[in-house]
């Protein structure tokens, strides 16, 4: 073992063997670094931080192996495998293994247990976990994916668990107000971004309720909701995790709840008339995306593909909506829309802008802070209303709605797409999909927002009653007639895709309100190789 001189941690330092190869392995107690190169050329040279190491094994060796290769010879051979992150491509995870052989048994003791002392630090993991599986979610798979995938990794990692499956709707997040959550260091749902709401829902409301406050105020100050939520992703959409991991894959998601990421996600809050009617994260779309929800929610027996067919339908129908927006601009944002800064792992915008924040807070008192500044007005028919809490990139858009809305800024980019012809809407969809700004069209807005309004046009007319009557019936007329392109009452949005049926609306940003089990999305340059080849 080598002797540092300033009383730091010794390094331990051995001569082992990687199957056939001899290799000297060092573990960096001080800097939390296992380290392996060959003893021979080409000598390559391996670290894993132990930020990364998901567990450390004694490894049972089979007869097989005892007899074979140069081990033949020794008498006792041990060994022991580590288990770590390995990045593949598109920033998927994967749990890769080496085993190191010793010929003394004290030896491979001491490592096994140098190592473990070294996870013992690692204090942000999880030990026990609340799991909740919808079966129905996606393709119906949640169960065997967790079963597979994921359970198999957190006993490897000595996590335990208590997992329900769902048996009806709201099931997961009328349970979390029940439940001893103090026993848990986190909750993890399986299934789609409905499942993410649901469990959101569930453990934002039980934090307000446990702290006295009255979720129906929206200008209450909400309190932070300390408990992460890991989210295996097995629905038929997966935006949330999507965007906070950069890929749907459960191993992945599996892997960044046991290595215990922390994640801070800004969460907004939706009331009409000082009344609390949701929660969202991603998006929060009227108009188009509304339409496209409330159609496909009528074609669930088609399956995934019910988003194209009801997509193509909204589009034909073309439909426009008149109204009033009013938002309040977030000038404490270090950011904006089109200034081509992606949110990634470590966002120093994200950090930058809490902090001023806080710094108004501070200022200002609570709840006095949030609602300075100079609210503006557009008043216009609108194709589309969309306010992305983060970019919503899915698989079918990689760059997203907002391609640089941050996740935890304390702000929304609300999109705002004027009525225009068929074709050049076509052209801004399109832009979803490849690498030209859409927001550089003359009829599409966008502005960074902490709160926003809504009032639909028929809403604000004090003869609506008799204006109306006259809608129903053209509203009827237009739904089954999608080629025609008129002004409709509809009152849908589409939040974190849930329908959400009324059309005054008032939505208000809460800065980091809750935490997930994820880091947000790793630059390229860390998530293509690991462990680190020098
Ligand atoms: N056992 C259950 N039976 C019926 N519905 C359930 C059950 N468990 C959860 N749900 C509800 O199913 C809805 C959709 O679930 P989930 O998001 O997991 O799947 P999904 O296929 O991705 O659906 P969507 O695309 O609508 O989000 C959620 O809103 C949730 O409240």
């Amino acid at each position: 073992m080598e002797q540092p001189p300033d009383g730091r941690r010794p390094r331990l330092i051995s001569s082992l063997a990687q199957g056939q190869r001899s290799c000297e392995v060092s573990l960096d107690r001080e800097l939390g670094l296992l380290t392996w190169w060959d003893a021979q050329p080409p000598r390559r040279n391996f670290s894993v931080p132990a930020s990364e190491i998901i567990a450390v094994e004694e490894t049972k060796i089979d007869e097989k192996q005892c007899n074979s290769g140069k081990w033949q010879k020794m008498e006792k051979p041990h060994a022991f495998t580590v288990y770590y992150v390995k990045r593949a491509r598109n920033y998927c995870w994967r749990c890769n293994e080496e085993t190191f052989w010793c010929i003394d048994e004290q030896l491979c003791n001491q490592w096994i247990n140098s190592l473990k002392e070294l996870l013992d630090l690692q204090t942000s993991r999880p030990k026990h976990l609340l799991v909740y599986i919808n079966p129905y979610g996606g393709k119906q798979k949640g169960k065997r994916i967790y079963e597979q995938k994921v359970a198999p990794l957190f006993s490897l990692a000595s996590i335990s668990t208590d997992v329900i499956i769902t048996e009806h709707a709201n099931h997961a997040k009328d349970n979390l107000f029940e439940v001893n959550i103090e026993k848990y260091d986190g909750v993890v749902c399986v299934g789609g971004d409905g499942m993410v709401s649901e469990v959101m829902h569930g453990l934002i409301g039980r934090t307000q309720k446990d702290s006295g406050i009255d979720q129906n105020n929206p200008k209450a100050p909400l309190v932070q909701c300390n408990v992460r939520i890991g989210i295996i992703p097995a629905g038929s959409t997966d935006c949330i995790c999507y965007a906070t991991v950069g890929i749907n894959d459960p191993v992945t998601s599996a892997l960044h709840i046991i290595v215990g990421d922390t994640l801070p996600l800004d969460v907004s809050s939706v009331h009409h008339n000082n009344a609390f009617l949701k929660y969202y994260v991603s998006l929060l779309g009227y108009g188009f995306y509304g339409d496209v929800l409330k159609d496909s929610e009528k074609k669930r027996w088609m399956g995934t593909i019910r988003y194209d067919f009801s997509g193509f339908k909204t589009f034909l129908s073309h439909h426009y909506y008149e109204g009033t927006v009013s938002y309040l601009p977030a000038k404490h944002t270090l950011g904006s829309p089109r200034d081509k800064k992606y949110c990634r792992t470590g966002c120093c915008i994200c950090r930058q802008s809490k902090q001023q924040l806080e710094e108004q807070r501070k200022k200002y008192g609570i709840g006095r802070d949030e609602g300075r500044g100079e609210w503006k007005v557009i008043k216009g028919k609108f194709l589309a209303i969309n306010a992305a809490n983060m970019s919503c990139a899915c698989p079918r858009s990689p760059k997203g709605l907002s391609p640089t809305a941050h996740l935890a800024d304390g702000s929304a980019d609300l999109i705002l797409v004027r009525k225009c012809s068929r074709f050049d809407f076509l052209r801004y969809l399109v832009r979803h999909t490849n690498q030209d700004d859409q927001f550089d069209f003359t009829f599409v807005e966008v502005y960074r927002v902490k709160k926003f309004q809504f009032t639909s046009k028929h809403l604000e007319d004090d003869d609506s009653d008799v204006k109306d009557v006259g809608k129903k019936h053209f509203g009827q007329f237009c739904r089954d007639h999608p080629v025609c392109c008129c002004n409709l009452t509809n009152n849908t949005w589409n939040c974190d895709g849930e329908m959400l049926n009324s059309s005054t609306i008032e939505v208000r940003v809460h800065c980091q309100l809750m935490k997930l089990f994820a880091r947000g999305i790793e630059e390229k340059s860390t998530s293509n190789h690991s462990p680190i080849e020098q």
